[in-house]
């Protein structure tokens, strides 16, 4: 079965309607309307949003829906891309652009207590918490975007199992070195390089519950019933050339890749335009088939490193186009330290990544 077989929203004759989405929040605070009993989806909490008309960009359509809907100008707030989604209601196909725009101290301190619309409907400012935790019913495509607002803007990355060579026991320096160096409730991709060193990944995530991870695709599935894996692993890993050969294997017919079956949110590393658009292949591919969705791209280099010395850098301009052109956040990685989030967002991403400089 190839992807292009499995699907219905592409080859289907209805029209989908795109639409703008708002995710507007300020700090843990996000607001939320709720649509009519008369309205599609109705009776259900919503992001403010609505229909992209024909003359105008995704942009240019959230900022008119959120003045409508709200009052609020968010003309001069960073627009933050999280990513594009088809959804099949079945008497309604949508492709919703989702952005994320946190409001100014200033904006939040006029319009918290906006209860009511201006097209009349409920409005509420609700806890991130209880978002993401479930509270609100909201329509079935939102799903992705709440696992979606799960990343932070900076991601830990570890060192490589190599980098503790020189030690008596490497695998124990290396979850000794990252207990100590990972900052409180931190997201780490647990990137160790080498095949069957699972177990120091288990003992750092024992040693470290605060922290949550992101581990090679294989691990999960390995430890399924390990309860520590279970509550700290929240997505998995595909690097470019796994995503590659899952690509192939689709073109080809042949769907026997491990990706496929993966039963946790993956995250997916990509370098060039090929490579988002077999990631954004996958994420269609997922939803079509009710798997946990495809949450973020670590797109690099964006600069030179130390890791890649010979790798020629992306530079912010380039990063842009290419994030661009994928379905799901996007996440900066090369050179980059903690306090370039705020640049990755001005140029289309959503966090930025790294060892050295986001490690304590
Ligand atoms: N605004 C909004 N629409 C959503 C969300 N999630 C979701 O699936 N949708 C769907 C429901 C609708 O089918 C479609 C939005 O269309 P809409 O009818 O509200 O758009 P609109 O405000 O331009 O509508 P209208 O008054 O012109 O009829 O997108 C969401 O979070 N916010």
């Amino acid at each position: 079965m190839a992807v292009e077989k499995s699907t219905s929203i592409k080859n289907n004759s209805i029209k989908t309607v795109n639409v703008a989405v708002a995710v507007i929040h300020y700090q843990n605070q996000y607001l939320l309307g709720f649509r009519a009993a008369s309205q599609h989806q109705g009776n259900r909490y919503e992001f403010v949003g609505g229909k992209i008309d024909a003359h105008e960009t995704a942009k240019q359509a959230l900022i008119r829906e959120v003045a409508e809907e709200t009052g609020i100008n968010i003309a001069n707030n960073t627009a933050v891309k999280l990513g594009r989604l088809h959804h099949d209601y079945g008497d309604k196909q949508v492709c919703l652009q989702v952005y994320r725009i946190e409001v100014t101290a200033q904006q939040y301190a006029q319009y918290k207590n906006l209860s009511c619309g201006l097209e009349g409907q409920k409005l509420t400012w609700v806890d991130k918490a209880k978002l993401l935790a479930g509270h609100y019913d909201l329509p079935a495509a939102n799903k992705t975007i709440l696992v979606w607002l799960q990343l932070p803007v900076q991601i830990t990355i570890t060192y490589p199992l190599a980098h503790f060579n020189g030690f008596p026991n490497p695998r124990a320096a290396w979850s000794q070195y990252h207990h100590e160096h990972i900052a409180a409730d931190a997201l780490v991709y647990m990137r160790i390089k080498v095949a069957g060193a699972e177990d120091s990944i288990e003992r750092l995530l024992q040693l470290r519950s605060d922290i949550k991870a992101i581990a090679p695709d294989h691990l999960h599935t390995d430890k399924a019933d390990n309860a520590v894996i279970n509550r700290q692993i929240i997505a998995g890993h595909l690097t470019q050339t796994q995503l590659m050969q899952w690509s192939s294997s689709v073109a080809k017919e042949s769907m026997s890749y491990s990706a496929l079956s993966t039963n946790l949110p993956l995250i997916v590393s990509c370098h060039d335009a090929d490579s988002i658009n077999a990631a954004n292949q996958l994420a269609f591919f997922r939803l079509q088939q009710q798997l946990p969705p495809v949450i973020g791209i670590f797109l690099a280099p964006v600069e030179c490193t130390q890791t890649h010395p010979d790798t020629p850098p992306l530079g912010w301009e380039a990063w842009s186009k290419l994030a661009e052109l994928a379905d799901m956040p996007v996440i900066g990685l090369g050179g980059l330290s903690p306090v370039m989030s705020e640049q990755a967002m001005l140029h289309g991403g959503i966090a930025v990544a790294g060892i050295r400089q986001f490690l304590k």
